[in-house]
């Protein structure tokens, strides 16, 4: 009989629970030989890049499938049985098991989110096990900088049941000294952003997309950004906060014809391009996630060449390494969106991380529009250094849950800094 040590993995234990779109996800609970628990649950896309890693998922009728009941027995069994008496310290180990054990290139047969709850809930029981806060464990004795927040407080597109082809229009309080004071802004700007929108568009224009941002009856990308700026300026923040879009372009792409359908037109890359163009000189924006569709690398090269801010690659780069490696020398962006789910395991979105610092890119740590209560992408962003995080509007409880605990992060750390306007170009 071998001696466990305390780190030693003992029990993997999975079960579905809720996510904020009423749908089931997975939870996993690790514990280690000296009884500290780690749980962790994955969270779920809706507007997904077509090269993510693969999770099994319940469609429609969510009970009466098979997807995330699978992935949940896939915890329980497999992955189970291969984890246990593994180090939860040497996560490098643990997650490439379960790549092995998968044994696809996008962990769809066990599963990407039950593949993404268990690796993030060895880190957590790792960090607990050795009684260090997560942040601290991930990122050693010198993670002390929060990140700059994109708060996504009008959404459209693919999260929200009107007009507006954008599907994130994000807010970026950076000039301040700490993110409690950055978020306390954010806060404001969205609650002046409420009164100013049921007064132009009426009551209905206050309900809420999928990230918690308004959803209201808008036809046109100007209308969102000038309520943005309005909401800015009657709250006192001109100059001091920044906007970000998440255009999400494939989207709105209408691949039989090869163009975008956008604000009532129909427009090629080239229109697109000086469509953003316009709106970065005459808007505040510094960043322009996705500005065109996934396959367009191209597009994306020209997009850096010419718009001068941040280009950031989600359904581009899905948070591969391969893709991330691809992108960077090619110059197809300058920032990476890191959603830990899209690439499936912990160790490969430090790897995503890591590869964007050493090529002065910007890392942008983030959430789901389908999120749970877990808080790891708080701690994750203070960990590994990342310039950003987005997790949604400063409202509705599976977004506040990230801003919260960074919140507690910061004050728990002597020397807190604050990103400020490292995320800019
Ligand atoms: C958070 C996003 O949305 P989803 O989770 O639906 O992919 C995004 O596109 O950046
Ligand atoms: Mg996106």
């Amino acid at each position: 009989m071998s001696l466990e040590s305390p780190t030693q993995i003992v029990s993997v234990k999975g079960r579905w629970i809720l996510d904020s779109r009423g749908n089931p996800t997975v939870e996993v609970d690790v514990v280690t030989a000296c009884g500290a628990l780690g749980r962790a649950a994955a969270p779920s896309g809706a507007s997904k890049g077509s090269r993510e890693a693969l999770e099994l998922r319940d469609g429609e009728k969510a009970f009466h499938g098979k997807g995330v009941s699978k992935a949940v027995k896939n915890v329980n069994e497999e992955i189970a049985n291969a984890l246990k008496g593994l180090d939860a310290l040497d996560q490098r180990k643990v997650d490439l098991t379960m790549i092995e054990l998968d044994g696809t290139s996008n962990k769809s047969r066990l599963g990407a989110n039950a593949i993404v709850a268990t690796s993030m809930a060895v880190a957590k029981a790792a960090a607990n096990s050795l009684g260090l806060p997560l942040y601290r464990y991930l990122g050693g004795p010198l993670a002390d900088e929060l990140p700059t927040p994109l708060l996504n407080v009008i959404n459209g597109g693919e999260h929200a049941g009107n007009d507006l082809a954008i599907q994130e229009f994000m807010i970026v309080p950076w000039d301040f000294s700490s993110f409690s004071e950055a978020l306390q802004a954010a806060s404001e700007i969205y609650h002046t952003l409420k009164g100013y929108l049921k007064e132009r568009y009426g009551k209905s224009a206050i309900n809420v997309g999928d990230e918690g941002g308004f959803a209201p009856p808008m036809k046109e990308t100007r209308e969102a950004l000038d309520a943005l700026v309005e909401a800015i300026k009657e709250s006192g923040y001109e100059g001091r906060v920044a906007l970000a879009l998440d255009a999400a372009a494939t989207h709105f792409y209408d691949p039989n014809k090869d163009v975008y359908v956008i604000d009532g037109q129909e427009l090629d890359r080239e229109g697109l391009l000086e469509f953003y163009e316009k709106l970065i000189q005459e808007y505040p924006i510094v960043s322009i996630e996705d500005p065109l569709q996934e396959n367009d690398w191209e597009g994306f090269k020209e997009a850096v060449k010419r718009l001068k801010v941040r280009i950031v690659g989600d359904d581009l780069l899905v948070t591969h390494p391969d893709l991330v490696a691809k992108a960077i020398k090619e110059g197809a962006a300058n920032a990476v969106l890191v959603k830990v789910n899209q690439v499936g395991t912990v160790s490969e979105a430090w790897d995503v991380v890591d590869m964007a610092h050493r090529s002065k890119w910007a890392a942008i740590v983030s959430h789901r529009s389908g999120e749970t209560e877990d808080t790891f992408i708080a701690d994750f962003a203070v960990g590994v250094g990342a310039k950003a995080i987005k997790t949604g509007a400063p409202a509705r409880g599976e977004r506040t849950a990230k801003y919260n605990r960074l919140l507690r992060i910061e004050e728990e750390l002597s020397t807190p800094r604050f990103a400020r306007n490292k995320y800019f170009l």
